[in-house]
């Protein structure tokens, strides 16, 4: 890293991508990519990203700019924070401007539709030679930016690397821990978003707080026997990116998945919800290629399946449940039943 202050990029001006960004601002010069006009001169004249976090304020040393080259030519980490299915297309317009040896530290809570990949593995393809790592945890992006306590998990392949880009980014209200399990923060990251679909279709159809705690224990386990089988260590799955961001994203009303989860339940078709909603839930997505991943790895994961059967087959979303409680519950630690 430069002996000056590093110069973090963020490309993406989303909700996370500017919180983050906002936050990396109070540690050290920091620019943020994004391709939309509005949002850069929001940034740059009001210290606001209106369309995606209201009027809460960010950081006002935040630079925006709508030119790729110059926002990363002079980078010293770059940060990715644009939904996974346009995570490649970015970092293959970033890599020719980015100096060889940038760390890249990725937001994204998806993986790539087709591929399978998680995004460190992408960064890997198009920008050999980068180390890549990733930041997630239980981060409701507004909370973050409103100055509520909260703490992530950064993983790098190199233990070094996660704990010089922790002081980057944490701040005395926002905790960031170190990990060298990439593989399992990302897989965690991605999979939570598909179990919280399944906790709003709960909710949506009043089903009480009992079954919320039954879907969440269990889609934990689903997400462990997934990623533990992929690669991922077991213990990640009981920490903030696994079970911290599960409880999160699963209770939270401002969670973008689980509020598609309810809207199913309340009968709306998915372009509905996704035109309310106006941003990304990764997880509508995710899950199909979950269900590939699971059925590579000889794995059930029923939760899942059900999620997949309501998205992509077709299902009532009130047969959900029915569906599941058919099921005959196995040994609760090591059985493969839902
Ligand atoms: N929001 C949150 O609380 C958290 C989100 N995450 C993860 O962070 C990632 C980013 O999500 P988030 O910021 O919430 O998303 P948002 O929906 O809030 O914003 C998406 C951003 O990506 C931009 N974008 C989309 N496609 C492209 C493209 N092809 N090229 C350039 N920019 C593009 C959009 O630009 P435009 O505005 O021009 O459409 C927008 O700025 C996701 O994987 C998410 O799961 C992780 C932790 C917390
Ligand atoms: O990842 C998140 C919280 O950690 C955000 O979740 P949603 O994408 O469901 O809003």
């Amino acid at each position: 890293m430069a002996s000056r202050n590093p110069r973090v990029t963020v490309l993406g001006g989303g909700s996370w991508g500017t919180t983050i960004g906002s936050l990396a601002a109070r540690n050290t010069e920091t620019v943020l990519w994004a391709r939309n006009e509005e949002t850069v001169t929001d940034i740059n004249e009001r210290s606001r990203n209106s369309r995606y976090l209201q009027d809460i304020p960010v950081t006002k040393t935040l630079r925006a700019t709508t030119d790729l080259e110059e926002a990363v030519a002079e980078a010293d980490v770059l940060v990715l924070g644009v939904p996974s299915q346009h995570s490649r297309g970015v970092l293959e317009q970033v890599t020719k401007h980015v100096r060889p040896w940038v760390p890249v530290v990725s937001l994204v809570k998806g993986l790539e539709q087709g591929s399978s990949k998680r995004m460190t593995a992408i960064v890997e393809e198009v920008m050999p030679g980068h180390p890549a790592g990733v930041l997630a945890g239980p981060n409701i992006a507004r909370e973050v930016l409103q100055g509520y306590a909260a703490a992530a998990t950064i993983a790098m392949p190199e233990h070094r690397q996660a704990e010089m880009l922790q002081e980057l980014f944490r701040t005395n209200l926002f905790r960031v821990y170190t990990t060298t399990d990439v593989t399992g923060v990302e897989y965690a990251g991605s999979l939570k978003n598909v179990y919280a679909i399944a906790v709003g279709v709960g909710d949506g159809l009043e089903a009480g707080d009992n079954t919320r705690a039954m879907v969440i224990t269990r889609a934990l386990r689903e997400m462990t026997r997934l990623g533990v089988s992929l690669g991922g260590d077991a213990m990640t799955f009981n920490g903030l990116a696994g079970m911290g961001d599960l409880i999160a994203t699963c209770t939270s009303p401002f969670s973008r998945n689980r509020t598609v989860g309810v809207g199913l339940a309340q009968g709306k078709s998915l372009d509905q919800i996704a035109a309310e909603m106006n941003q990304v839930a990764e997880g509508v997505k995710t899950v199909a290629t979950v269900m590939k991943l699971a059925a590579e790895q000889g794995i059930d994961l029923p939760i899942a399946r059900e999620m997949d059967a309501v998205l992509n087959h077709g299902q009532p979303v009130k047969e959900t449940y029915r569906g599941l409680l058919r099921q005959a519950p196995g040994h609760e630690v090591h059985g493969d039943e839902w």
